[in-house]
């Protein structure tokens, strides 16, 4: 069965990387219940057993799969392999970085068809600029996601904010449905990706990193230092 993200939808980004106390599917399981009950319409999670742990909340998921390399740049679901796993795992739609980067394994166009004709899933494009979500659109992307932007060489340094601007020229040019993803840090900046056109919302780090906003905190507390 696919899963379709109903427009208006909060999806949480459950992660927590190997440095972090609260990495692990136990942890990230917990997470997708909380948001969940919350009013999450979708979770984000990373690697096989993350996707299994979060599938108990019974939302879609969207699985990704960072595999990093010290040769090239992009880590999100980089191989066929990687899509595999994830689709073994349970997820419902797989999202892949499609910047036009060096990568290893299959080009973004042909990953995307190759997920949809022979893994049967929907994806979601993880994009940094304007061009390359119209290039998404044209490889059949079933959605095209703001991740990446601020964190691709020609778009960083990452700004505070997240990019509302991209959202509004998406808007303008694409009919795939747009995900508001990457520094979406209050629920004011989550609406205001839905009037910039956003389909939906993706959050991470500001749901499910309590180390991070714990920082936030001690940082002001400290004197802004
Ligand atoms: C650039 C990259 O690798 N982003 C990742 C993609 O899955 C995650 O680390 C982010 O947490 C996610 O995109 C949600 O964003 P934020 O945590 O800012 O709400």
């Amino acid at each position: 069965m696919t899963f379709k993200l109903e427009p208006g939808s909060l999806i949480v980004s459950c992660q927590a990387r190997a440095d972090n106390p609260l990495h692990g599917p136990m942890f990230m399981g917990a997470m997708a219940l909380a948001a969940r009950d919350g009013g999450a319409r979708g979770i984000r999670a990373n690697g096989a057993d993350d996707v299994r742990a979060v599938k108990a909340a019974g939302l879609p998921v969207i699985g990704i799969d960072k595999v990093f390399s010290s040769d090239v740049p992009v880590y999100i679901t980089p191989t066929f392999a990687a899509a595999e796993r994830l689709a073994e795992a349970g997820a419902d739609i797989i999202a892949l970085d499609c910047t036009p980067r060096p990568r290893h394994g299959d080009a973004p166009q042909e990953l995307i068809r190759r997920i949809r004709e022979e893994l049967g899933l929907e994806t979601f494009a993880d994009i940094s600029t304007l061009d390359e979500g119209l290039a998404a659109e044209q490889m059949g992307a079933t959605y095209i996601s703001t991740t990446l932007s601020g964190y691709t060489s020609y778009t960083e340094p990452k700004p505070e904010g997240p990019d509302l601007e991209l959202i509004r020229a998406l808007a303008a040019r694409v009919n795939t449905p747009i995900v508001a993803e990457g520094r979406f840090n209050t629920p004011a900046l989550a609406r205001a990706a839905i009037t910039a056109g956003a389909y939906a919302v993706v959050v991470g780090t500001m749901i499910t990193n309590p180390r991070e906003i714990t920082r936030g905190f001690a940082r002001e507390v400290a004197g802004g230092k």
